[in-house]
């Protein structure tokens, strides 16, 4: 932990934070900056809040330590923010908005930490006076109970685009997650960092999802839809977009922790809708644009909105 006062804090530093979404991403993102000293609000929904409010965030991490916090917590916010970090599943962004009106997050960093790519445009649109800049965690992490984080994987990692933004508001923040704990690497590049983290979790998702299994059997069960996946990713991407190197996911699935479960395998466990359209529909529509076929995709994403409660 950092001694965090506002004299010590470079100009660029967030002063003022608001959390929209308190679950596994948003809640340690929470729970880690509150604790170094940040004055962060966490905006949820109403039992959500009325929950953190009088308990805290109860933060158990493999890279952080185990720890519990006060935070204020609010169903709506009514302060300015000069970071706004939004972490919703892609199926409630729409409805989580609504609890950040535009004139709040004017000027404002808005650092949206959802998996794929689809949330880039709504947010520009909703927060136009903002600057939504491209990000991607890496990290797993889940909410157990309402203000209770559980975060099990050896990393934390994110990659954060200038996206426009004022350099030294995006190294300001930077700073700031790092001095909480978090790994945090800066790019040029927007298209490169959500698409990165796309070809890996897209294959990662829809592969383990839909074996039912963590990674470690995935990798040796379906390698061929694994490899089939991060190829089709990297050859939608070609058409314009970042060069990919399905190589460098290769080496991840084989890294990663044998016990990896990515977030829409917890999420069919434990019966909630599943990121299926915003992240497997989200390259089928980007595949047609660009007409690229990319048969195992579609095969895996049609079999798994059969399961989808989202649809
Ligand atoms: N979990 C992980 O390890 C990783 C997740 N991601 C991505 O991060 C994003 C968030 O995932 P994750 O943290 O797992 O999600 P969770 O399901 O853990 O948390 C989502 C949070 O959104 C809140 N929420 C739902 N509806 C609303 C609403 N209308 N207003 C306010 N809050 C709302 C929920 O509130 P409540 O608690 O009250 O139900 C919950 O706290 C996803 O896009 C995911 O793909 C990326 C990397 C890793
Ligand atoms: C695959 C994993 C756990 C890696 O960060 C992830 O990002 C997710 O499930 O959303």
């Amino acid at each position: 932990m950092s001694a965090h006062t506002p004299e010590s804090t470079p100009a660029a530093e967030p002063k003022r934070v608001a959390v929209l979404a308190p679950g596994g991403v948003g809640g340690l993102l929470a729970g880690a900056l509150a604790r170094d000293g940040r004055a962060v609000t966490v905006v949820a929904t109403e039992p959500t809040a009325a929950h953190i409010a009088q308990h805290g965030l109860r933060v158990d991490s493999a890279v952080l330590g185990d720890f519990r916090v006060d935070v204020p917590a609010v169903p709506a916010a009514t302060e300015p923010a000069d970071v706004v970090v939004v972490a919703p599943k892609a199926t409630a962004l729409e409805g989580a908005l609504e609890r950040v009106p535009p004139h709040l997050a004017e000027g404002a960093l808005v650092l949206p930490l959802l998996n794929g790519f689809e949330h880039m445009g709504p947010l520009r649109s909703r927060y136009p006076g903002a600057h939504v800049l491209g990000a991607a965690i890496r990290v797993e992490s889940t909410r157990t109970e309402p203000g209770r984080i559980a975060q099990t994987s050896p990393f934390a990692d994110l990659d954060i685009a200038y996206s426009g933004a004022p350099p030294e508001r995006v190294e300001g923040l930077a700073a700031a997650l790092r001095s909480a704990g978090l790994r945090v690497r800066l790019s040029d590049d927007e298209h490169a960092v959500l698409w990165r983290k796309f070809q890996f979790l897209l294959a990662t998702a829809l592969v383990c999802t839909h074996n039912r299994s963590d990674i470690g059997t995935a990798r040796t069960e379906r390698r061929d839809d694994l490899v089939g996946v991060a190829d089709e990713v990297a050859a939608v991407s070609a058409v314009g977009g970042p060069v990919l190197d399905t190589g460098r996911v290769v080496a991840m699935f084989e890294a990663a922790p044998a016990r990896t479960k990515p977030s829409m395998l917890r999420d069919l466990e434990a019966g909630r809708p599943m990121e299926v359209d915003a992240l497997g529909g989200a390259l089928l529509r980007a595949a047609e644009r660009v007409g690229v076929a990319v048969p195992v995709v579609e095969r895996l994403v049609a079999d798994l909105r059969r399961l989808d409660p989202a649809g």
